[in-house]
């Protein structure tokens, strides 16, 4: 079967395909390195251009009344559905993870949330605040021109998540996909074109981190929404704070997942697999500080690895794979030296290691310690750290001992201690007996290094929009002289 997954052109500007003028950008299928496309990144001006296209048709879309604009991001949703299978396929194709996982959590994501802001729309309102005979109300109004930046782990679901909200709010967006995996925001690109959106409202330029400083700092984008690494937070926080835009931080974690001695043990190792696995590892909120109480730490790692020993791994288009590549060669360089130093530092590997080539297996230590690197860097490939504790207030010091603060879970029983911990842990999206659960309902978002704003849910409308106060006076005006 022919692995080409050329597009009609690199980028999308003002309602169209158009190429790139840039550097040369190769794409390639994590599993066998073959080049599947050849883009180009945007040039600095094209990167003006899109903007520019941005800050023009933006006016006439807030201008159209929020049930028309729901309505274009419903349609969306229902074209992706349509054509998940192929979409799915290409998503494979641009980052290696399993078809049985692209086929149910990506695109179908994406599509969740264009439906959830799409129904929202129109029931978006603003206040009342009655002041005796005067008055005064409230406007949500859009910010203008919002840029996105997204990561390679999941590029097509992240378009959508920053897209649904701000173009629903009436803010025209220019999204720049990670340089690893630029084809899925193409097609969400041509999807909302045939969905009705009219052109210029979303546009995509390619490239790597300069032209995603070019596009922070374009002074037509009001807002800046990337999802990537701490380090480029910190780099595009800074940059946008120049022009005094808002931004949306999703960054990266080293969360923590307590399981206590009384948990349903089968369930808390599931959920262990689910924070550590999914997607070969590459996930932000991934709880790979698993802190096991010393009564249940035996029988934990020991069906851990039972469980574990079972993973399919192969060729991510075949649907019995559970297990795919890492995304690139150098990628799996830095997870196989994260091993490495765990193995140096004296923790103890229950399963899994280096792997070979474009694989890493899922990998599990033991008797780690929190100095660590493999318990305090995030290494975002499948490796899992095991920690032991005893109680519960030094569990929660080392949950808290750290800068990121994105995600945790906790496995008990005991309903007040879950709610208990949980409300001490310094996290912005937290599970109690699950993990890694993020419904379009939920907000989903970091504190601490980890990020700031939110996405998803109803809170992730204050990220895109932006309040006016109006008093009204309803009498005569009173001057001191
Ligand atoms: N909190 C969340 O929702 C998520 C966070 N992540 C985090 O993303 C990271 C992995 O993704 P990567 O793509 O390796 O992250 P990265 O930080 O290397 O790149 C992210 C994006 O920023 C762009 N970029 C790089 N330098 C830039 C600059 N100076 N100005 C503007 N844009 C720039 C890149 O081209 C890319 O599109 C991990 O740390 C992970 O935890 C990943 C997924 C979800």
């Amino acid at each position: 079967m022919s692995l080409n997954a050329q597009p009609a052109a690199s980028l999308f500007i003002n309602g169209r395909p158009v190429e790139g003028e840039g550097d040369a950008l190769s794409v390639r299928y994590p599993y066998t390195g073959e080049e599947i496309a050849l883009l180009h990144e945007a040039s600095l001006d094209q990167v003006a251009q899109a903007c520019q296209a941005a800050a023009d048709a933006q006016p006439a879309w807030a201008a159209m009344s929020p049930v028309e604009r729901g309505r274009v991001l419903t349609r969306a949703a229902a074209i992706i559905r349509e054509r998940n299978d192929e979409l799915s396929r290409l998503e494979t194709l641009d980052t290696g993870k399993p078809i049985q996982e692209t086929l149910v959590a990506d695109w179908e994501s994406g599509a969740q949330a264009l439906e959830f802001f799409g129904g929202l729309s129109a029931s978006i309102t603003g206040q009342m605040i009655p002041l005796g005979q005067d008055w005064a109300y409230t406007r949500r109004e859009p910010l203008g021109v919002c840029a996105g930046i997204g990561a390679w782990n999941y590029p097509s679901q992240i378009a959508c998540w920053k897209a649904a909200p701000a173009l629903v709010m009436g803010n025209a967006m220019v999204f720049k996909p990670s340089e690893e995996t630029p084809l899925g925001a193409l097609k969400l690109a041509e999807i909302l074109i045939e969905a009705g959106l009219p052109a210029g409202v979303f546009n995509v330029v390619q490239g790597r981190g300069q032209v995603g400083a070019a596009l922070t700092t374009d002074a037509n984008v009001d807002k800046v929404s990337l999802t990537g690494s701490v380090p480029t937070g910190r780099r595009v926080y800074a940059a946008a704070a120049e022009g005094m835009r808002h931004v949306t931080m999703e960054l990266g974690g080293k969360s923590p997942l307590i399981v206590f001695d009384d948990a349903n043990l089968e369930n808390a190792v599931s959920a262990a697999i689910l924070a550590n696995f999914y997607s070969s590892g590459q996930i932000c909120s991934n709880g790979t500080r698993v802190f096991l109480q010393e009564g249940i730490r035996e029988a934990f790692l020991n069906r851990l690895a039972e469980r574990v020993r079972n993973v399919r791994a192969g060729d991510p288009l075949d649907p019995e794979t559970q297990h795919g590549p890492i995304v690139n060669a150098a990628q799996a360089d830095k997870i196989r030296a994260a091993i490495e130093a765990g193995e140096q530092a004296g923790a103890r590997l229950v399963c899994g290691g280096p792997g070979e080539g474009a694989f890493v297996p899922p990998t599990v230590f033991a008797d780690a310690t929190d100095d660590m690197l493999i318990a305090r860097d995030e290494i975002f490939g499948p490796v899992m750290t095991t920690l032991e504790f005893y109680d519960e207030d030094e569990v929660v010091r080392r949950a808290n001992g750290t800068g990121f603060g994105l995600a945790a879970g906790v496995f008990t029983q005991d309903l007040t201690r879950a709610h208990r911990v949980i409300s001490r842990l310094e996290a912005g999206t937290c599970w109690i007996n699950a993990y890694n659960l993020t419904p379009v309902e939920m907000p989903f978002g970091g504190v601490k290094l980890s990020g700031l704003g939110r996405e998803n849910s109803a809170a992730a409308i204050e990220h895109y929009s932006q309040l006016k106060s109006v008093y009204v006076g309803m009498g005569d005006v009173e001057a001191p002289y």
